[in-house]
């Protein structure tokens, strides 16, 4: 016979909403109680035996492969003389080609009669007249990527069916449902420089985040901080992915065995590395040094692009990632929903500069108080302390 346990406080709350009189008899309340236990009981069965193992496969495969065509995209561009670079079309040729293929696989693999995808790009500039010669290069591109993985075979794909797979990203995601985040290159500034940047793909499963799969094509499979790059195995690029309940894993972009990561367990924040924006316009340096001094970290801060700070966190390079955009910025559900999940599964905590939880149920966009700021569980109460006290000396500042 099975055995369930439902914890007493579900039961006193779900009762608590329920309209208890004077009249009502104990042996009615007893039968409620049972039910209510019985509901719940099936409730957390269902929780816990939801598997995403292959919505996860195919992310993973997605993500990979649209990696690829990035870094295709990147070598050229740094290959380029300076007058091409200044050009920003082959930017943009990476992230719409990026956001094709992982549309077009995500649907090859998964059920796409129920497909929605919450993604960055959209196809608008691709119809005019003058995004005729991008959109050839685009699906030249697209057609190259996914014809090397031997699975697709060659069945190109036309510029209609190049569009449709762009436009498929405009979904406005929400609080129920499954619905795929996507951010085709995250970190552009980070790609166009040569530097990091991060393929980011999330599942939502009603309002959660329930995988996560970062491929940071420039990140070397050891720490950020010492790595070898003279190592040519130093630069395969790495791929880190999450499913909520089962952990972190890490493994190269071309494909070795899996390792389970974990956050570092430091809980002296003298010893804590930080991590923050490459870009100064993206977050205030200034407000996260103060949080610093106050905390006592004695190393200068790791200044790095895109998603992959939270890829790096979670296996342990640095110990802290903070973010505060200047006044008025709105930060979207695409830049951080699969890094969230790989530090969250990795035993990180990720919340607001007030300590709420991100919430990925509202939208495109995330609303949240003032910044984010993601650490370990030991670290996280002296973060919040120093995080409060520098907000509060900058609003008595201005
Ligand atoms: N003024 C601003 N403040 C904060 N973030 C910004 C910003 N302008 C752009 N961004 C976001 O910062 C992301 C890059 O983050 P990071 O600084 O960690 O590399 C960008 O993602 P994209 O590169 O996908 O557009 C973009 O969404
Ligand atoms: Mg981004
Ligand atoms: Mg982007
Ligand atoms: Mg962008």
């Amino acid at each position: 016979m099975a055995t369930f346990t439902v914890s007493s406080g579900t039961i006193n709350s779900l009762t608590r909403t329920l309209p208890l009189t004077k009249n009502t008899k104990p042996h009615s309340l007893f039968s409620l109680s049972i039910s209510l236990t019985l509901k719940a009981s099936k409730f957390t069965l269902r929780a816990s035996s939801m598997s995403y193992d292959k919505q996860l496969a195919a992310a993973k495969k997605a993500a990979s492969l649209a990696a690829r065509l990035c870094q295709k995209v990147q070598k050229a561009l740094l290959q380029a003389d300076v007058q091409s670079k200044s050009d920003k079309s082959p930017v943009t040729v990476a992230d719409y080609g990026s956001q094709a293929v992982v549309s077009v696989v995500l649907q090859k693999e998964l059920d796409s009669a129920s497909f929605s995808l919450v993604a960055e790009e959209d196809s608008g500039d691709l119809r005019k007249e003058e995004g005729k010669e991008t959109l050839q290069r685009i699906m030249k591109l697209v057609n190259e990527t996914l014809t090397s993985d031997e699975t697709y075979g060659n069945a190109p794909l036309s510029e209609e069916d190049v569009l449709a797979a762009i436009d498929s990203g405009r979904s406005v995601g929400g609080p129920s449902g499954q619905h795929w985040v996507l951010d085709p290159i995250d970190g552009t500034k980070g790609f166009v420089r040569g530097d990091q940047y991060a393929i980011a793909l999330a599942l939502l499963d009603e309002g959660k985040a329930v995988l996560g799969v970062l491929a940071c094509p420039n990140l070397p499979l050891s720490s950020v901080a010492s790595h070898n790059p003279q190592d040519p195995q130093e630069k395969v690029g790495c791929l880190f992915y999450a499913q909520v309940g089962s952990g972190t894993y890490m493994q190269s972009l071309d494909g070795s065995t899996p390792i389970k990561v974990h956050v570092t367990d430091l809980d002296n924040p003298e010893e804590a590395a930080f991590f923050e924006s490459f870009e100064a316009a993206h977050s205030l340096h200034d407000l996260s040094s103060s949080i610093a001094k106050k905390l006592g970290v004695r190393a200068p801060p790791v200044r790095i692009d895109s998603q992959a700070k939270y890829g790096a966190l979670s296996r342990g390079d640095g110990a802290i990632y903070l973010r505060f955009p200047h006044k008025g910025y709105r930060e979207k559900i695409w830049d951080h929903a699969a890094g969230y999940l790989v530090v969250a599964e990795a035993g990180g905590v990720v919340s607001d500069a007030a300590g709420n939880p991100l919430d990925f149920s509202r939208g495109r966009y995330l609303d949240l108080h003032e910044g984010i700021i993601v650490t370990n569980q030991k670290l996280m109460p002296a973060l919040l302390k120093a995080v409060k006290e520098s907000l509060n000396e900058k609003a008595s500042s201005l």
